[in-house]
């Protein structure tokens, strides 16, 4: 059985087509990130599926339980970090993980968890003193307290430092190896490409392509640039078969600062959104 599986799921906001008809399979222990513009109806799509907004129609199945009917035992299966940051502002770090876990039957231990977001120096310091990325820190920390079979992240490296960024990553990288499955929103495309086995990228309501991301939107098909210095200046071609190419090319010497390059995943995915 798949982690999530979505068919036909539309939502509208006073006649505005916030969803338009979106259809998702999330494996079990997979790493999917949702792309797409602002507006695209990610947050309303993932809240759906988090049970904290009704949809208009369409089937949806989270764990095996529709989030409309999600029962307290299904929710502490959940692990939600919501792109708004926590309002804990008169608890400490240490109050709040502590607090959180109470939640939960099996929780992590809470000093582990905050060594894991990388809060432990701020553990006896109050929500409200915190910078706006440690304040996230705390969000992830609350979010992964419960041992979460099914992870929701909306956005959630949004305000941190490049540091902070690969840290995270990596706490992600580990909650995946441990077989959680996450589901990620995010802007940051190097994001995706780091983080996720799959990606989808939505506009208008609408999922416009989805795959690995090294094969999204025909990306590992695509012509390859071949550039290298020549006498005065670079010189360029796009080729389908870049091995022959710099063959030939090679053939009178060295080609100096020679790369070949595929599009960037941002390449392909600002083709896809146009
Ligand atoms: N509570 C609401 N009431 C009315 N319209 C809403 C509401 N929430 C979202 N919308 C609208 O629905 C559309 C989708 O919004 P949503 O927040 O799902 O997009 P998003 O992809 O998460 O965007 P972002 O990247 O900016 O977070 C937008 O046009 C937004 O204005």
């Amino acid at each position: 059985m798949n982690a999530i599986r979505v068919r036909g799921l539309r939502k509208a906001y006073k006649g505005h087509q916030a969803v338009a008809g979106v259809d998702l399979d999330v494996a079990r222990g997979e790493v999917f990130a949702v792309l797409g513009p602002n507006g695209a109806g990610k947050t309303t799509s993932v809240e759906i599926l988090e049970g904290h907004r009704d949809r208009d129609a369409g089937e949806v199945s989270v764990l095996g339980v529709d989030p409309a009917k999600g029962s307290r035992e299904w929710r502490s299966k959940l692990g939600i970090v919501l792109q708004s940051a926590t309002d804990a502002a008169t608890l400490t770090v240490r109050e709040a993980v502590q607090h959180y876990a109470r939640y939960y039957a099996d929780p992590r231990d809470p000093d582990e968890v905050i060594e894991l977001v990388g809060l432990t120096e701020k553990a006896k310091s109050r929500g409200g003193k915190l910078s706006g990325g440690q304040r996230r820190r705390l969000d992830v920390a609350l979010g992964i307290i419960g041992r979460p079979e099914l992870m929701f992240l909306d956005e959630p490296t949004t305000g941190f430092d490049p540091e902070a960024r690969r840290q995270f990553w990596s706490l992600i990288k580990l909650l995946a190896a441990e077989g959680t499955t996450i589901l990620l929103t995010t802007h940051y495309l190097d994001e995706a490409e780091a983080l996720a086995d799959r990606v989808a990228v939505l506009a208008g309501g609408r999922i416009v392509a989805e795959g690995t991301p090294q094969t999204l939107g025909g990306r590992a098909h695509a012509d390859a640039t071949v550039r290298w210095m020549s006498g005065r200046g670079y010189t360029e071609i796009k080729t389908s078969e870049p091995t022959k190419a710099i063959a030939e090319l090679s053939r009178d010497g060295e080609l100096a600062e020679l790369t070949v390059t595929r599009p960037s995943l941002e390449d392909v995915y600002l083709e896809l959104i146009k």
